[in-house]
């Protein structure tokens, strides 16, 4: 585990990533500082997932530098940075095994394993209770995790990359596929988990301007590989600039510190 005292978690200067001549994503310039969470907003294509990935050391820029929890990228041991950064995204829920036990495929999360390769200790035991207990899924224990619901298995999974304490948390898309009510739940867990004690930075991905909960302290909004705009969310969330950034006229109306858009 990186030991990491340092104010920076996220570092990217004039990062650019190409694949057969084409520029997916330009001239990236990002900070995230400790005590932020963001959130990342963006169009299908608009160049998210290859972000994460670079984040994550699975892909390399094509120019420019990132440095990730004060580990700049060269110098650093990627599989060891992996360590200290929890991703949860759909690619994961296709690789956990259907017939787990839902504290099971939490625990596996200690080890970074699909499976439950180790035998877990007490404090492993207790830690993933707490985390059941904290994301509101107590219940589910026993359960096989192809028994439990897409917003389960949401939560399921967030667990699971807390189990390792890591310093940054992705979640990509967590919401895909969930009716409202199973939304709204999981987003309120979101935000308790947010705000529990050594909570890691968060960067949460999403395509729907009123899933940036209050907690997401800052927004990175990216078109075309390019970054639209970035800072704090009630900076970058403004009518004019996402009337630009979509294309179309927009009206905000801002409720409970979430910004609810319609078209106008
Ligand atoms: N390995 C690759 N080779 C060629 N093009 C790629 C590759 N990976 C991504 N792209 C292209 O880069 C662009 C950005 O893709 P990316 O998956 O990062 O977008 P995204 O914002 O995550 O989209 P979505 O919201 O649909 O998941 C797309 O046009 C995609 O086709």
């Amino acid at each position: 585990m990186l030991q990491y005292r340092e104010k920076e978690v996220l570092e990217l200067q004039k990062v650019s990533w190409k694949r057969d001549g084409i520029r997916i994503l330009s001239d990236i310039n990002w900070q995230v500082n400790k005590g932020e969470h963001w959130a990342i907003l963006g169009l299908n294509g608009s160049g998210k997932t290859t972000l994460l990935n670079l984040i994550n050391g699975y892909l390399w820029p094509t120019t420019g530098n990132i440095s990730v929890l004060n580990q700049p990228f060269g110098k650093t041991d990627l599989r060891l940075l992996r360590k200290s950064i929890g991703w949860v995204s759909s690619s994961l829920q296709e690789r956990i095994k259907e017939t787990s036990l839902v504290e099971d495929v939490v625990l596996s999360g200690k080890y970074a394993s699909i499976g439950l390769y180790d035998t877990p200790d007490k404090t492993d035991i207790e830690q993933a209770e707490t985390l059941m207990e904290q994301l509101g899924f107590s219940h589910l224990k026993g359960r096989s995790y192809r028994t439990c619901s897409q917003g389960e298995k949401q939560k399921i999974l967030i667990a699971r990359g807390l189990m390792a304490n890591p310093l940054l948390l992705i979640l990509d898309e967590p919401t895909t596929g969930l009716d409202f009510l199973a939304r709204e739940d999981l987003l309120m867990s979101i935000e308790k988990m947010a705000e529990a004690e050594h909570a890691p930075t968060i960067l949460f991905v999403t395509h729907h301007m009123e899933e940036i909960l209050p907690i997401f302290s800052h927004t990175l909004m990216l078109r075309d590989g390019q970054v639209f705009a970035e800072g704090e969310t009630r900076s970058v969330i403004t009518e004019n600039k996402l009337s630009t950034f979509f294309s179309i006229p927009v009206s905000i109306e801002w409720r409970e510190g979430r910004a609810w858009m319609t078209r106008k």
